[in-house]
């Protein structure tokens, strides 16, 4: 298994490219089953899920083909042709792994009639129910049934009714599962309390330029009145907002000063009023985004909370910064009940951290130093990278597999922009 080795206190400085979004582009990927013809999908990342999603989409009879990008390249172009689906089933395996293969049910269930998909059950970061998605889908017509650890959808009559679905709470995955069930249905539908995420307008648009009728796009009221078909189409995957946001942490951890170039500072709004909160310079350019720290970090009180709100998937990187803050943060995390696994992993770097329920307090410390330390989750892992880009000495973190589910060709990415880190392979 693969550990990457940090050796601290480099500062980091020039121009870092953003990739493409993973949480985008895993939904966008699921939009090919909605069509006969093909969707290509540009500025795809290079990441072990998007990977993963491939194979899924190629059991169930689409076909993949990567258009050559040199390897020097970031980003690569699929297209997917589904021209017909040889099966309508997500098997446990696959869900298992890759939390985002419940974003087939939609696409499967409209697009055939019916589906079969493994539920996904819970994963390091808390629970994660489906129930929201079973109850939208409900809602535009279809019918399900729960046994053996699978949800079997079928609509009547093989094609969805559309309708009317009111969120009681914000969840993005079900906004996504909805929607591109929705746009083929045969009658219109209102979701309402929908997710806002970027990623949701960019699955929205992506809908739109094959076909879909969609209002609202945006906001929390969406109304897709359905077509009788979607057609081929070529989409650009978003840039990764929390790849950016993540790097824009390492610039503020090290005293550096970064150019995230590709980052779009329309889709960080909450990410980078913190950083300014803690006194980092931030500056939005035609390229990018510069993130420059040059005083030292001011403590934060934040709470994770649906978009626009501070997301979730930032929160595990501004602990690893506030770590090193001059005084005493309070960060909340109000979406998952167990997303604060890097705690421990943090304090053995020498992090003061207390947790009490949903709240960590972080009283910063003068330094971090060098650990053996194991990733736990995605953003967990890049918490402990962001302390041992600060610490002194050696870090070593294990585990690394977490990291290439969302970071493209990390450690090359920061190796450029001076870090001393490495890829170490056990064999
Ligand atoms: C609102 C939010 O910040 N969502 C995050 C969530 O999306 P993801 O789509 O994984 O999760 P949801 O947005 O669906 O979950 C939001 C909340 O709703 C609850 N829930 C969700 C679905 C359901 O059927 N029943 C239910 O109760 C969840 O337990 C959670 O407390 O994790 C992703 C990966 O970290 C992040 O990129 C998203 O920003
Ligand atoms: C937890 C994340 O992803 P996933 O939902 O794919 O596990 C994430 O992107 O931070």
């Amino acid at each position: 298994m693969d550990r990457i080795l940090i050796r601290g206190g480099q500062r980091l400085a020039g121009r870092l490219p953003i990739s493409g979004a993973k949480n985008a582009a895993l939904t966008l990927l699921p939009c090919a089953l909605l069509t006969d013809e093909p969707l290509t999908l540009r500025n795809l990342p290079r990441l072990a899920d998007v990977d993963s999603f491939g194979h899924l989409l190629n059991q169930l009879g689409a076909s993949t083909q990567i258009e050559g990008s040199r390897p020097e390249e970031f980003g690569r172009v699929m297209t997917i042709r589904a021209g017909r689906l040889t099966s309508t089933e997500a098997p446990y395996d696959i869900v298992r792994k890759m939390r985002a293969s419940i974003l087939v049910l939609g696409p499967i269930l409209a697009r055939q009639g019916e589906a079969r998909v493994s539920l996904p059950g819970g994963c390091a970061i808390g629970n994660r129910p489906i129930d929201l998605h079973l109850k939208a889908l409900e809602a535009i017509g279809a019918e399900l049934e729960t046994a053996a650890g699978y949800v079997k959808a079928s609509a009547p009559g093989g094609r969805l009714s559309g309708g009317r679905y009111r969120f009681p709470v914000v969840s993005v995955g079900a906004t996504e599962n909805v929607v591109m069930a929705a746009a083929t249905a045969r009658g219109s539908s209102r979701i309402e309390n929908a997710a806002r995420e970027p990623e949701i307008v960019d699955l929205c648009r992506c809908l739109v330029a094959m076909g879909a009728k969609i209002d609202g796009i945006g906001t929390e009221t969406l109304e897709i009145e359905g077509v009788d078909r979607l057609h081929g189409a070529t989409y650009a995957v978003m840039p990764d907002r929390i790849e950016a946001g993540s790097y824009a942490c390492a610039a503020a951890i090290t005293g550096g000063d970064l150019d995230l170039i590709g980052a779009a500072a329309e889709d960080m709004g909450a990410t980078l009023q913190a950083l300014r909160e803690a006194g980092v310079t931030v500056t939005e350019h035609g390229e990018g985004i510069r993130v420059t720290a040059d005083a030292p970090l001011g403590p934060l009180t934040l709470s994770t909370a649906p978009y626009p709100g501070f997301a979730t998937d930032m929160q595990a990187q501004f602990m690893a910064m506030l770590a090193l803050a001059d005084g005493a943060s309070m960060l909340t995390e109000t979406i998952f009940e167990n997303r604060y696994m890097h705690v421990p992993e943090l304090g053995r770097m020498g992090a003061d951290i207390q947790v009490s329920g949903r709240t960590a307090v972080v009283r910063g410390v003068p330094k971090l130093t060098g650990a053996q330390v194991m990733a736990t989750d995605l953003r967990a892992s890049m918490s402990l990278i962001l302390a041992g880009l600060a610490a002194d000495g050696e870090t070593q973190v294990s585990r690394v597999y977490h990291l290439d589910r969302g970071y493209e060709r990390l450690e090359e990415k920061l190796s450029a922009v001076g870090a001393d880190i490495e890829r170490v392979s056990d064999g």
